[in-house]
């Protein structure tokens, strides 16, 4: 009996010189059940992806033009895994129309596809209830052109729909007086640090403070490779989930 197998899934990277771009590249050539049929870059034209007959398209590119790539990817019928940073409300709430009139098309976006950020955010989010305060260190290369991370803004999302939900008050803070930046920035009631480090590459740590305690969440990308698992996972599952999904832990079963 001859084995029927399944075509490969066409992916597209774009993005693909970069420091990720270049590492998905990489994650999609090993895998047997994917194969790479564009790798753009800056300047290159999106029609590359139409004529590549590609079914997914990876972004990994810059805040300014992750939205134009998706949305060429929607109109053109094709799935998009996407890491780039810079998706606002008002972006997202644009994505979301247009998703509307394209049913059948997935788009995920990862604010950070390392397992165990997902992980770490996730459960930082459930425990912030049950604490007074709550502070956000994200820490990073100093070629990353965007502050604070998608990760914290995500994190500090997270947490505050955990603590209002559950009527908790704004962390205490008795500062009246600031020099510009000494507190970090308000991310929906959260106060986020970003640090820039020469021989970082992706941290974050979440600090819990109560009454003589403190419980802290950290994680460590000490190397990109830490995000391909993630990469695949939503390059395997986009298809299956159509509309927007937020965060890898929509395709993953946290039990949370
Ligand atoms: N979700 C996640 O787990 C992760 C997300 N990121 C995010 O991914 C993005 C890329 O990060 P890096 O690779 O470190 O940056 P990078 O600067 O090394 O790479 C970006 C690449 O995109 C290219 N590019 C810019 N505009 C383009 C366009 N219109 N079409 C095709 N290519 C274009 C640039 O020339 C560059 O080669 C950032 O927003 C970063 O925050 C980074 C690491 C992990
Ligand atoms: O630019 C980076 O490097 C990273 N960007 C993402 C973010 O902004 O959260 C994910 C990860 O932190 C690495």
């Amino acid at each position: 009996m001859i084995e029927q197998l399944s075509a490969p899934t066409r992916v597209a990277v774009l993005g693909a010189s970069g420091r990720m771009g270049a590492e998905a590249v990489k994650a999609v050539e090993a895998a047997s059940d994917l194969m790479l049929v564009a790798a753009l870059g800056r300047g290159d034209s999106l029609d590359q992806l139409a004529t590549s007959g590609a079914d997914i398209v990876v972004d990994l590119t810059v805040p300014e033009s992750t939205e134009a790539n998706v949305r060429y990817a929607v109109e053109h019928g094709m799935h998009a895994v996407v890491g780039t940073t810079g998706w606002d409300s008002t972006r997202i709430a644009a994505l979301e129309a247009l998703l509307a009139a394209h049913p059948e098309t997935g788009v995920l976006i990862a604010p950070n596809f390392a397992l165990g950020s997902v992980l770490a955010s996730a459960f930082a989010a459930k425990a912030s209830k049950y604490f007074e305060s709550v502070e956000i260190i994200e820490l990073h290369h100093p070629e990353k052109v965007d502050a604070p991370s998608g990760t914290a803004v995500r994190t500090a999302q997270l947490i505050a729909a955990e603590r209002k939900a559950a009527d908790v008050p704004p962390s205490p803070d008795a500062t009246t007086s600031e020099l510009a930046g000494a507190r970090g920035c308000d991310v929906e009631g959260v106060r986020v640090h970003s640090v820039r480090l020469r021989g970082l590459v992706a941290h974050q740590e979440v600090l819990l403070g109560g009454p003589g305690e403190q419980l802290t969440f950290r994680h460590d990308s000490f190397d990109r490779a830490s995000f391909m698992p993630g990469v695949l996972l939503g390059v395997r599952n986009v298809a299956a989930h159509p509309g927007l999904t937020v965060g890898l832990d929509g395709y993953l079963d946290l039990g949370l």
